[in-house]
């Protein structure tokens, strides 16, 4: 495997990318029936940008927003986390598990397709489940909650459990939630995927519009052409490779 050309883990330099990944491989099953879902995947994302990736059903888009995400673990390569305000790059594929639970509730936020929100939950109450999980306490959760509603254009509707909302409500609820302990990494696995295209776009505006402003590293899976037209970059898979240009 090739060695990062950066600083090591932990020692400070104010040019790491947020989210570094380098040789990421997944292989599932084994034998024959071995399916290489993501081969020798290199990418680096900074700060307030917006990459979309983009490809074929199967081509490994999830598998790669796992691993980015440490939600799984790769057959080899490595991710590393860096542009913090210590200046740190700290490697996530080589944390202990207890300290990879704590970098994904902090520093990673995740929207999905399905939105996953708690049913019997209002918005808010959604929002505020990942401040929970961090132990934050409740002054701060109530605050934090309220300006990630307004972030997405929620606040009047804070009191609403997901089926008295809409679709593309839902999913801003999503973003809310992802985003309401201030990571520095956004991952969303086709966000827009269950909207129509109108709302989609509007979902999409927003995304890029709280990344710019937050100067968070996104990566984001589509087959949307509209959510691509809005990528700083878009990155194509193929067979679980990138395409070269
Ligand atoms: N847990 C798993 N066990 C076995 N095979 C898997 C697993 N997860 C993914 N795969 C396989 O890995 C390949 C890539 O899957 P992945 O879900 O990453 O593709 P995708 O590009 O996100 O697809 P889609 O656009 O349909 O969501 C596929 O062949 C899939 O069947």
């Amino acid at each position: 495997m090739t060695s990062p050309t950066h600083a090591p883990v932990g020692r400070p330099t104010a040019t790491a990318p947020v989210l570094r990944a380098e040789g990421l491989s997944r292989a599932f099953g084994t034998g024959a029936g071995q399916v290489h879902a993501l081969a020798d995947v290199s990418l680096e994302v900074e700060a307030s940008e917006l990459v979309v990736v983009v490809g074929p059903s199967g081509s490994g888009k999830s598998t790669l927003l796992h691993l980015l995400g440490g939600l799984d673990a790769p057959s080899s390569g490595r991710v590393w986390l860096g542009g913090g305000p210590d200046g740190a790059v700290r490697e996530l594929t080589a944390m202990a598990e207890e300290e990879q639970h704590a970098v994904r509730r902090s520093e990673i936020g995740y929207v999905f397709q399905a939105f996953g929100l708690v049913p019997v939950l209002s918005a808010a109450e959604n929002v505020e489940v990942p401040l929970r999980l961090a132990r934050t306490g409740v002054a701060e959760r109530t605050e934090r909650v309220a300006a990630a509603l307004a972030a997405v254009g929620l606040s009047e509707h804070a009191l609403q459990r997901p089926y008295e909302l809409s679709g593309g409500q839902q999913q801003r609820v999503g973003i809310a939630r992802a985003l309401v302990t201030e990571p520095r990494v956004l991952l969303a696995d086709e966000p827009t995927g269950q909207l129509d295209s109108g709302t989609a776009a509007v979902v999409m505006d927003l995304v890029r519009d709280l990344v710019r402003s937050r100067g968070v590293a996104a990566v984001v899976t589509t087959h949307d052409p509209e959510l691509m037209a809005r990528a700083d970059r878009v990155l194509v898979l193929r067979d679980g490779r990138l395409d070269a240009g």
